[in-house]
């Protein structure tokens, strides 16, 4: 019995978005989601009760970070990552495929696995796929993501052909060593490029395995939006539809309507997190940068339609004034809108296909977005 379980509720009348709830260890989330990433145990600036404030139902976190430090032992001795971090709701870890290949500096990869330097030493490290489950049953989270690698955009045909038989490989091999415990599920995760045969040919071969939930990954690394969305069209409808459809990486809100729209069910992206650390700021009007002289006399929320503390109590002169003095509290604000933003567009999103309108809202976003 997968402890992992897709309750659907609704599908959208409009659109092929749907509606449902992803049951967990730690309790449910509404989906669509998207899920903030703690990438170091930390939601960066943000404490677990503040991330409820936002409504921030299920957090990522990261196998290859928290394996280099501070040890997935230690991890594992304060109680997995809900008692390390005091995160009482659903936890997702990706399996640290994609960190080995982004961050681990000179790599080499092989049948067994990957050797790669550490980003914080330079020490040389060795994760296969078994390794890569281990850790993650160390760190405890609700789900867990198969060992993988994420090709660059754009790629040779054939090393994407002969990528996905490896990742394939490695998946079976994640599931051989992981018993879906009533702990936590592992998910498999869909590869193959830009190139619709080799999706179909990954999504196929990960079928055959039977995961309880599925990701599509090596999408959201350079190609054009088009292009993701074609891979989504090919993609998507290969995977059952009783089970969770997770996107990694993506994105910025015309990919979390477009995603939906097309039947993803969770959604993560550092975007909120990282843009608000440099001080720029989601609005229903676009982006804009807080720092500009412009905002130096703008007594007005950041959002005026936005109902978070930061935009309930402070201005855009002041929290420039404190992204431009380099005050912690500048960042955290500029976060904590920046996730209620995106948490409430998602709901926004469950709305509207509740209501069978979120080809509307969509055409109504866009204009307004710009
Ligand atoms: C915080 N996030 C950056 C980490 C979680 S999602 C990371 C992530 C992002 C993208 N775009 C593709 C892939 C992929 O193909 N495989 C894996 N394992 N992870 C991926
Ligand atoms: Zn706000």
């Amino acid at each position: 019995m997968a402890a992992v379980k897709y309750e659907l509720i609704k599908t959208c009348g409009q659109t092929g978005a749907r509606l449902g709830r992803v049951h967990t260890p730690h309790g449910s989330f509404d989906t669509p989601a998207f899920m903030p990433v703690g990438t170091q145990a930390t939601v960066k600036g943000m404490s677990p009760a503040e991330l409820k404030d936002v409504e921030a139902q299920i957090i990522l976190s990261n196998t290859y970070h928290l394996y280099m430090r501070p040890g997935s032992d230690i991890v594992r001795e304060a109680g997995g990552l809900h008692g390390f971090m005091g995160w009482d709701r659903p936890i997702l870890t990706d399996s640290g495929g994609f960190q080995v290949f982004s961050l681990g500096g000179m790599r080499s990869i092989k049948e067994e696995g990957v050797t790669f330097k550490s980003h914080i030493d330079g020490s040389s490290h060795f994760i296969s796929p078994e390794r890569a489950i281990e850790i993650q049953n160390d760190l405890g989270a609700d789900i867990i993501m198969a060992f993988d690698e994420c090709i660059p955009y754009p790629c040779d045909y054939n090393y994407a052909k002969n990528s996905l038989e490896r990742t394939s490989r490695w998946a079976k091999r994640c599931r051989d060593v992981h018993s879906d415990t009533e702990r936590q599920s592992l998910f498999g995760i869909v590869q193959g490029g830009t190139f619709k045969d080799l999706r179909v040919q990954s999504a196929n071969e990960l079928l055959e395995l039977d995961f309880p939930g599925y990701a599509i990954g090596g999408l959201s690394v350079g190609e054009p939006a088009a292009e993701m969305y074609d891979m989504l069209d090919v993609t998507v409808p290969l995977l059952p539809g009783d089970k969770p459809r997770y996107l990694m990486g993506v994105g910025s809100p015309d990919y979390l309507i477009e995603g939906s729209i097309r039947g993803i069910d969770m959604f993560d992206c550092v975007l909120p997190t990282r843009i608000g650390r440099n001080g720029t700021v989601m609005t229903g009007a676009g982006r804009i940068i807080i720092r500009d002289a412009k905002y130096a006399r703008d007594y007005s929320p950041m959002d005026p339609e936005c109902d978070c503390y930061a935009c309930k109590n402070f201005t855009r002169s002041y929290i420039r004034h404190l992204i431009k003095a380099g005050e912690v509290l500048g960042i955290r604000l500029t976060t904590w809108h920046n996730l209620r933003f995106l948490l409430n567009l998602m709901k926004n999103v469950r709305e509207a296909i509740s209501e069978d309108r979120l080809g509307d809202f969509r055409n109504k976003f866009f204009s307004a977005f710009g």
